[in-house]
């Protein structure tokens, strides 16, 4: 770390300089007037050690000066006295510390030295694990397809990304509607304050309330403390409202006046608190038809509308299952530090086949039990283990003529339908007599 010591007292600059320098981190020189100091600014101290009496400089004009040419150089003001009211000033214009010329300055110096140290140490460390997760919400490579509409999800995250604003996502369980919010998130200007998930489904009823707006101490049986809600938490950046329409109605309410307002109130506070975070919002259910059977509220929905992103099942992805497989394959070689395996051609088969109830979820599941069953360098069809049976799968899964799928796409059917001949015939929108043909022919 560099310091730079602004001292002109001789004997208070050695001190300082002797004590800085005990740590062999420390690259310390000394200055002993405002105006060398601020020719030498571009070096970029990290720290400077100020006093506030100098022979050129106010110490108030030397510290705003340094402040204007870089606010990331941390400043310890340094004073003959206490001086209490230039102390808080001074803090409160982003100084890091205030220390007295007394007998205890050596230690009180270190000690700062050391909290400083700790503090840079964390920046750093949020930074970097900021930068991590950028990269990994990088969203062409975060989120994996080549699909028609997985490329139509990439349009309109570059859209949500430019504009602020409100996005509703749906989807199937498991299509990847967080990924989805985090990737918009992670990849807008926001990027840098907080992403806040919520998920409605997931907290019990009757805390949802004090969970999103936070409540003050005694507000209720169990509330030891004041606690801060997720929109506050959220406030400057991104509230993720996931399983949207498992909100009860009674909360509705709220939560629309906390977006049209931009403020919420602590349960069992009476205090307005300002709150103004983008809103991303995620469901699996289909709200339009929650608003007409009375579950969801009509303003809310319209509040909420803003953008939609409809995320496409998996089985409607094209070749997307096999990329997706491969990746989640590799991921699992990786993180298990193990060879990794190819699908042969049939164990692709098996997985365009079936239809995926619980979408990319569901397949990753079904990848990684693969690589664990796989004893070879390939993956092949007896491997493959789908939770659910699936019919699309047990039809298709041999090599038939198209008589014969018809066939046995009828039997199936009779069987699921109790053998009615009628109701068979309208849902696969053909005559009863093709049926009774195709049964007697073979
Ligand atoms: N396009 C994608 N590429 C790679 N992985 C994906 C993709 N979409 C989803 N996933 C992965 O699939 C899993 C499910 O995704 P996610 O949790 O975002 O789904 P969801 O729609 O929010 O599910 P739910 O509605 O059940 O909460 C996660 O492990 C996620 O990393």
């Amino acid at each position: 770390m560099k310091v730079f010591v602004v001292e002109d007292d001789v004997w208070y600059s050695k001190l300082l300089v002797h004590t800085l320098s005990l740590n062999p981190d420390h690259e310390v020189t000394p200055f002993t007037d405002g105006k060398s100091l601020l020719d030498q600014l571009k070096q970029k101290p990290d720290l400077i050690t100020l006093d506030f009496r100098l022979p050129d400089y106010s110490g108030t004009e030397l510290f705003d000066k340094i402040k204007a040419f870089d606010p990331n150089i941390e400043i310890v003001i340094i004073s003959e006295q206490q001086d209490i009211e230039t102390a808080v000033s001074l803090l409160k214009r982003g100084a890091y510390d205030y220390l007295t010329k007394s007998e205890d300055i050596r230690d009180r110096l270190i000690h700062v030295m050391n909290q400083l140290g700790k503090n840079r140490e964390l920046v750093q460390r949020v930074e970097t694990l900021q930068e991590e997760v950028e990269r990994k919400y990088d969203f062409q490579s975060s989120i994996i397809g080549q699909s028609k509409g997985v490329k139509r999800v990439f349009k309109l995250i570059e859209k949500a990304v430019s504009t602020n604003l409100t996005v509703m996502i749906s989807g199937e369980t498991g299509t990847g509607k967080e990924v989805v919010a985090k990737a918009i998130h992670y990849n807008s200007p926001l990027s840098k304050k907080p992403f806040v998930p919520v998920n409605m489904s997931a907290i019990p009823k009757d805390l949802v309330e004090s969970e999103l707006f936070g409540h003050e101490k005694g507000a209720f049986t169990g509330a030891m403390g004041q606690r801060i809600g997720k929109f506050e938490q959220a406030h400057g950046g991104t509230i993720f409202l996931d399983e949207i329409g498992e909100m009860d109605i009674s909360l509705q309410a709220k939560l629309l006046r906390a977006l049209q307002e931009k403020e919420i109130t602590r349960v069992g506070g009476t205090q307005t608190v300002k709150v103004n975070s983008r809103v991303l919002v995620a469901t699996h259910r289909n709200l339009q038809e929650e608003v007409k059977n009375g579950n969801f509220r009509e303003d809310l929905y319209y509040r909420l509308f803003g953008l939609p992103i409809e995320l496409p099942p998996l089985r409607e992805r094209e070749k997307d299952v096999l990329i997706l497989a491969k990746h989640f394959a590799e991921s699992f070689a990786k993180e298990n530090k193990q060879a990794n395996k190819s699908f042969t051609k049939e164990a692709q088969q098996k997985l365009l086949n079936y239809s995926y109830p619980g979408n990319i979820r569901e397949l990753k599941a079904i990848v990684e039990l693969a690589m664990v069953m796989a004893d070879g360098s390939e993956i092949v069809p007896d491997d493959i283990t789908f939770a659910q049976r699936d019919v699309v799968t047990d039809v298709l899964s041999e090599d038939l003529t198209m008589k014969e799928y018809q066939l046995k796409i009828i039997r199936l059917y009779l069987k699921q339908n109790d053998d009615n001949i009628k109701l068979v015939a309208d849902k696969l929108d053909i005559g009863q007599s093709t049926i009774y043909r195709l049964l007697k022919e073979n």
